[in-house]
């Protein structure tokens, strides 16, 4: 089974208009609403893409109560723990630009935390625990570090799409998989990646490391997958971009559901940069048939490494 977790789940609500202007009024001409949080568009993906996977996190209020309805409804399995607090809205905003505003997540107490490790626990060997999104600054990484031994010590299959704090102290538990855009990857060693090469060194000594995998996305210009004997790299189909939240989620999603289908490594990532541009391509996340139209036109091409002294 596949579990995904959203410590901060959000609705996402997104507003379309053609200019938007700071310090004034602005009118949006189209709106829409859908859950998010970067574990729960994993599971919407993975359903999408004819995949079950169970998304585990934290919810609450009428927002919480909105999200699992949702889901719900897509027929994707929940087994969220009450937080009595309200999950946030983050609102994304469609003009000329794409500018998001993220709520902060919520206060988690020790009990909570203690019942989210419980169900962790009972994860099987050979499962995937996909942990994805922020973790609030408040949350002690050492409770994060301890849900990083058990897949360790279980042989779950980790999959990790963090930023910040979180990602740099997570490495340690050797996860399967972790998916930083060129942001989050330059936040991790402290730096501003500069081209492919430089994204492809540091990947590189992130599978050194104990990471079995890096996917470095690159949003338009494609995408790189590193593991510990080689380096790939792909750029992304082109088409209309409508919508790029969630485009890194389904990514992942896409990844994996071409794993557990038995697909190579390779064509599982070719899988994934055609879900993440489908979902670039559309208003919401990714359709099946979508994302399969779009693979013809992907292109994985062994990326080879130079030494390069920066
Ligand atoms: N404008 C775009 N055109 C085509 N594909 C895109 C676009 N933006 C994102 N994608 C696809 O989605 C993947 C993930 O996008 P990216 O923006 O890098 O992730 P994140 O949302 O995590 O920052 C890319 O590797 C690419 O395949
Ligand atoms: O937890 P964070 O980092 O605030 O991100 C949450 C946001 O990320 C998303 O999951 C989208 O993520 P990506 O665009 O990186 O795939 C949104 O649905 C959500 O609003």
């Amino acid at each position: 089974m596949i579990y995904t977790c959203t410590v901060s789940p959000s609705i996402d609500y997104t507003n379309y208009l053609p200019d938007f202007r700071t310090g004034g009024l602005n009118r949006s001409n189209k709106v829409h609403y859908y859950p998010g949080g970067k574990g729960i568009n994993v599971s919407r993906v993975l359903k999408r893409l004819g995949v079950d996977s169970i998304a585990y996190g934290f919810a609450g209020g009428f927002t919480g109560q909105f999200i699992q309805d949702f889901l719900a409804a897509e027929g994707v399995r929940t087994d969220f723990i009450d937080t009595g607090q309200i999950s946030r809205i983050n609102v994304k905003i469609k003009a000329a630009e794409e500018t998001e505003l993220n709520g902060p997540g919520p206060e988690l107490s020790a009990s909570h935390l203690q019942e989210l490790k419980e169900k962790v626990e009972r994860i099987k060997p050979g499962d995937w625990f996909v942990l994805s999104g922020s973790i609030p600054d408040s949350l002690p990484i050492s409770y994060f570090k301890s849900l990083g031994n058990i897949m360790q010590k279980q042989e779950i299959r980790f999959v990790l799409d963090t930023s910040g704090k979180a990602l740099k102290e997570l490495i340690d538990s050797r996860p399967f998989l972790i998916k930083p855009n060129m942001e989050e990857l330059g936040e991790l060693f402290q730096t501003t990646i500069k081209d492919k090469h430089h994204a492809a060194e540091c990947a590189f000594q992130l599978t050194a490391k104990g990471v079995a995998n890096v996917i470095v996305s690159m949003g338009a210009d494609g995408a790189m997958l590193v593991d510990r004997e080689a380096a790939y790299f792909a750029e992304a189909p082109t088409g209309k971009m409508v919508n790029t939240v969630g485009a890194g989620d389904s990514l992942v999603s896409g990844f994996i559901a071409a794993l557990s289908y038995g697909s190579s490594k390779e064509e599982a990532f070719r899988y994934g940069i055609a879900s993440g541009s489908a979902t670039a391509f559309s208003d919401d996340l990714c359709r099946k048939e979508d994302t399969e139209k779009l693979l013809d036109q992907i292109k994985v091409q062994p990326f080879k490494r130079l030494d390069v002294k920066r």
